[in-house]
């Protein structure tokens, strides 16, 4: 352990203190300048003032252009910081390391002082202006907030799919029709996305430092990146990996992942290991074999992943012009992704670039319910299951490993828990689908739980609120085709939309239209 004598000081949880020197130094970013060294004709210049030359790439370009040292520096912290414990203790996050010496989980702290020395103004600005851009690396909608993510990290080790700034739906026709006239109602879409999933959020920062520490001159042996997976991670870790060639290894539960999501490490080039056990078998498999051999651990478990998918939220609050949504609905399985919001919001607030954090729901499977469960005993017994089979495979998990993480967060924002039965995720999936979207079952809890909070009057009709749809829904096709089919056994899938076989014959086809059409028809008088 690299104790040092600086005070674990200013951690975000920490009060705010409050910005002081404006001092915005020039974004050093934008606008890009060419290379003083290359010439290019007077005709020419103008049109093309922003492009480098044709023989550089965009990380060379950026490293022409590197960022000023600001000295804004992390490292790994105990999580939540023990009460008797050494108050000193943190890691370097050179360190391969997941757990505080008690044996309890690290978190990823920041230099609040140091970036705290310029204005939540500065921040939003500097955010702002790097969205939508191809500029290396602050194209991705993670890597565009880096000084928030791993401030330290050479761009030129960065394995970026340019992931994140992912689409704000507003879910109009759902909200008015649907949820008692709700006219502020939003789905983020962390799930259309390199891999189908907000994984690759938190994937990017994993892979990048573990492509930092075996290059030189830190040169760790590392012989790969290992991770247990109900589909979504696993894809992930495959596709970052084969980016940087570095190989990965997954962990899958065997016949409990869909084909889509099994498909993915396989073509990526991943070895793959599909163990008769469930997701909590595998993770406490993983976890074991990356403790004998060199093997980095790219579950959530490992705090660095919840740095990038903590950017989902300030992109969220980018989205709206810097204004706060009153609530946000996450779908919650190893539990990592709730607190990876909060910490995100939490940030933000403190850093002055918002004045109040959402409050957080966090939406589990009845048949995956653990959290649910706690939450209902008064936070006062956390009892570990054999998490049942549910349509929202991917969340299938009894043991979750961010469990503390999310008490914390939704502590903090005054949170909720809710659950859904596999009729309830299923049928909100499907409604969700009839107003334009393709949810993924996952997205089917989440928003299962804001309709059973919209019926309680918990959440009202002018609330802004904020679903967060975690995966494609085309990774989950069986499901919904098993729900229009209406195969599903004890469910009467109510919003079952099956193909109508017809005879390719004109008559026919017109009975079947007239039929189906019939109100519409006579409302326009045809
Ligand atoms: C699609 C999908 N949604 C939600 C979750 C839940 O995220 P977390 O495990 O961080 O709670 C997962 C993974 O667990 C997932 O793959
Ligand atoms: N849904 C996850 C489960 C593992 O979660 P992690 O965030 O701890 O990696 C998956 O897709 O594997």
């Amino acid at each position: 352990m690299a104790a040092t004598t600086h005070a674990a000081s200013l951690s975000f949880l920490l009060s705010h203190p409050h910005p002081t020197s404006p001092n915005p130094n020039p974004n050093p970013n934008l606008p890009l300048r060419r290379a003083p060294h290359r010439v290019r004709c007077a005709t020419d210049a103008a049109a093309t003032r922003h492009r480098r030359a044709a023989d550089e790439n965009i990380r060379e370009e950026a490293a022409r252009h590197r960022a000023p040292n600001h000295n804004f520096s992390a490292w790994y912290a105990p999580f939540p910081p023990a009460p008797n414990g050494d108050p000193d203790e943190r890691y370097s996050l050179d360190e391969i390391v997941y757990r505080s010496s008690s044996g309890g989980l690290l978190d990823v702290r920041h230099d609040m002082d140091a970036l705290a020395r310029f204005p939540g103004s500065y921040w939003r600005d500097l955010f702002d202006s790097r969205v939508g851009r191809t500029t290396w690396p602050f194209g991705s909608g993670v890597w565009s907030k880096k000084e928030f993510v791993l401030p330290e990290i050479d761009p030129d080790h960065i394995v970026s799919l340019f992931e994140g700034n992912s689409n704000l739906f507003w879910a109009e026709r759902l909200g008015r029709d649907h949820l008692a006239g709700m006219n502020d109602l939003w789905v983020k879409h962390c799930g259309i996305s390199h891999t189908g999933s907000f994984k690759d959020l938190g994937m990017t920062v994993l892979v990048s430092q573990v492509n930092r520490l075996r290059r030189a001159p830190l040169s760790r042996p590392i012989a790969g990146v290992g991770c247990a997976s109900t589909g979504d991670t696993s894809a992930a870790l495959s596709a970052y990996c084969a980016a940087a060639g570095i190989p990965a290894i997954v962990f899958l539960p065997a016949n409990r992942i869909s084909l889509e999501q099994l498909i993915q490490p396989i073509a990526n080039g991943a070895t793959v290991l599909s163990l008769d056990t469930d997701f909590d078998g595998c993770m406490r498999l993983i976890r074991e074999v990356t403790a004998e051999l060199p093997i980095y651990l790219a579950n959530s478990l490992n705090s660095l992943r919840l740095e990038g998918q903590k950017t989902a939220a300030i992109e969220i609050l980018q989205q709206f012009d810097w204004e706060v949504p009153d609530w946000v609905i996450v779908p919650g399985g190893n539990l990592g992704n709730i607190y990876a919001f909060y910490k995100g919001f939490e940030m933000c607030r403190v850093l002055g670039l918002v004045d109040r954090v959402p409050r957080l729901v966090c939406a589990q499977a009845a048949n995956a319910n653990p959290l649910y469960r706690y939450y209902k005993s008064g936070w006062t017994e956390f009892t570990p299951q054999v998490a049942e089979p549910t349509f929202a495979s991917a969340i299938q998990i009894g043991d979750p490993v961010s469990v503390d993480r999310a008490v914390v967060a939704l502590k903090a924002t005054d949170g909720i828990v809710e659950e859904a039965t596999e009729e309830e995720l299923m049928n909100a999936m499907s409604l969700a689908d009839r107003t334009g979207m393709f949810a993924c079952p996952h997205t089917g809890v989440a928003l299962a739980a804001l309709f059973k909070l919209r019926d309680q009057r918990i959440i009202g009709p002018n609330d802004r609120t904020v679903v967060v749809s975690t995966a494609h829904g085309l990774k989950f096709s069986q499901s919904k085709i098993d729900y229009h089919d209406s195969k599903i056994e004890d469910m009467a899938c109510k919003y079952a939309n099956p193909p109508v076989s017809v005879k390719a014959d004109f008559g026919a086809v017109m009975d079947v239209l007239k039929k189906r059409l019939k109100e519409e028809i006579l409302s326009i008088n045809i």
